[in-house]
């Protein structure tokens, strides 16, 4: 399975002081040299962590693929054509939520879908719905025109972290079950959303349907309490032994 390093918490940390650090610029290119095959960003209507302007670095700076997920809006999809990530993957979003509760409502929409995906697609961006593992979505995901779907892994990940492993066997399966159906259309299959260094392995099963998990938090968090130890030194450096800074 391929893996997309999603750095939006990175920014989430910054703009906790609207400072420059840390950078989620800098994060995707250590990521890239760290081996990830993907740079995954959500540029929030709320911009709540990502800016604009990271987007459009890390377009330019980045080799690996740039996907960038965002809501279906008007707005979105002026500044996607303009930037032209690799791929897109629509979203929904919720102001008050925390983070991303569910898949896209594909179901319903699948004629305005199929309207707002053709630009892009004219334009070489892959298009990717992140859904729910249910059927009704996986077919009007491929009604949609949609390339791809990514299948949201939050309930199994939040059952598996509450340790109610047999209902996370079957949120497994329906897992399963959604991605052999969507490839069965044809769609390229990718998951990802509360994933951990724990309750990945749970998804391993899978990865004869799932080509790329999506993982973002997890990294971040972690790359904090790994680092951690050298950044204090660093400072302890600077402050006691005539250092100018990392
Ligand atoms: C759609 C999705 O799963 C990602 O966007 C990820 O969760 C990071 O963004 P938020 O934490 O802001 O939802
Ligand atoms: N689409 C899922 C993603 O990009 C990462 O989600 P998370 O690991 O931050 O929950």
């Amino acid at each position: 399975m391929r893996l997309g390093v999603n750095i939006d918490h990175v920014a989430t940390l910054r703009q906790a002081r609207r400072t420059f650090e840390p950078s989620p610029v800098f994060a995707a290119l250590i990521a890239q040299q760290a081996g990830a095959d993907q740079i995954t960003l959500h540029l929030r209507e709320d911009r709540r962590h990502i800016q604009d302007r990271d987007l459009e670095l890390i377009k330019e700076l980045v080799i690996v693929p740039v996907n960038l997920e965002m809501a279906p809006t008007h707005e979105m999809r002026e500044i996607a054509l303009r930037v032209k990530p690799d791929r897109v993957t629509l979203v929904p979003e919720k102001r008050e939520e925390i983070t991303t509760e569910g898949g896209l409502d594909v179901k319903g929409m699948e004629d305005y879908l199929r309207d707002y995906i053709k630009p892009l697609k004219s334009e070489g961006v892959e298009v990717s719905l992140f859904i729910d593992p249910e059927e009704i979505q996986v077919e009007a995901s491929h009604i949609a025109g949609a390339d791809a779907i990514e299948l949201h892994t939050g309930t199994y990940a939040n059952l598996w972290n509450e340790h109610r492993f047999s209902e996370a066997k079957d949120e497994i399966e329906r897992l399963r079950k959604a991605g052999k159906q969507a490839k069965e259309f044809g769609l390229r299959v990718y998951a990802g959303h509360g994933l951990t260094y724990q309750n990945v392995k749970g998804i391993l099963e899978l990865s004869d349907i799932i080509e790329e998990l999506n993982i973002g938090h997890s990294i971040i968090a972690n790359s904090v309490i790994f680092g951690l130890e050298r950044a204090v030194r660093e400072m302890i450096e600077t402050i006691r032994g005539g250092r100018n800074g990392i």
